[in-house]
């Protein structure tokens, strides 16, 4: 199922930062999401997650079908590897986290408390959640954050191997990931800022 994104319109802190933005996404497909700091691409991500209402616009095909991994890695620190990927394998009715331990190498990491992993090892299990979701459509946001080059290469393997499968994903990217996929360039549908309405001219 496609997901199919509309005329949509969008605001951070209540300032609109997005409008007029259009774009589907297929099965099997990626498109990365790019442009400058603060032009909006979290808040996108975000709305497109169900996380924030939109100003205006409409979202098809998300319902249940979407994996977030935002800025935050999403770990529960006091618990180790394993048991966090076997929480979030159970929340999701997911079965074996095996996939996702291979995936990003963290097999001699299984034991260890989630909280005194590294930024880079903590990315890691964020990003392996993914795999424990069965969720057709990852929705991320500058994933390969902290990541060193051989772990950037587990993602887009992970993230090829489940476009293979049918799986979509929308990524917020500074980097080139090397994956195959549309670009979706969001500056042109940078919103127009708000009249101020009660400027005093009197003032200057
Ligand atoms: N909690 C907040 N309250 C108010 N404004 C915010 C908040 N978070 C972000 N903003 C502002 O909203 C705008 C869009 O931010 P957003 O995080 O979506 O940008 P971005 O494209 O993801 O940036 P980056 O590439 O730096 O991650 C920015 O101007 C930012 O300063």
């Amino acid at each position: 199922m496609t997901l199919t994104v509309t005329d949509l319109s969008i605001a951070r802190g209540g300032v609109p930062v997005l409008e007029g933005l259009s774009f589907t996404l297929d099965a099997g497909r990626a498109l990365i999401l790019r442009g400058p700091n603060g032009i909006g691409k979290t808040t996108l991500l975000r709305t497109v997650a169900g996380l924030q209402p939109a100003i205006s616009g409409r979202i098809k095909g998300a319902e249940d079908r979407i994996a977030y991994a935002g800025h935050s890695d999403g770990i529960k620190p006091t618990l180790t590897v394993a048991e966090n990927l076997t929480f979030w394998a159970r929340v999701f009715g997911a079965g074996s986290i095996q996939p996702a331990l291979d995936a990003y190498d963290l097999g001699d990491l299984t034991d260890r408390h989630a909280g005194n992993l590294s930024a880079g090892q903590k990315r890691r299990l964020g990003l392996s959640r993914l795999l424990v979701t069965g969720r057709p459509i990852w929705v991320l946001d500058e994933p390969t954050v902290s990541l060193d080059k051989s772990a950037v290469a587990m993602f887009a393997d992970a993230v090829r191997a489940h476009l293979a499968k049918g799986g979509s994903a929308l990524i917020a990217t500074h980097i080139e990931l090397g994956l195959e996929g549309e670009t979706l360039d969001v500056g042109p549908f940078k919103a127009t800022p708000p009249p101020i309405e009660d400027f005093d001219g009197g003032f200057l």
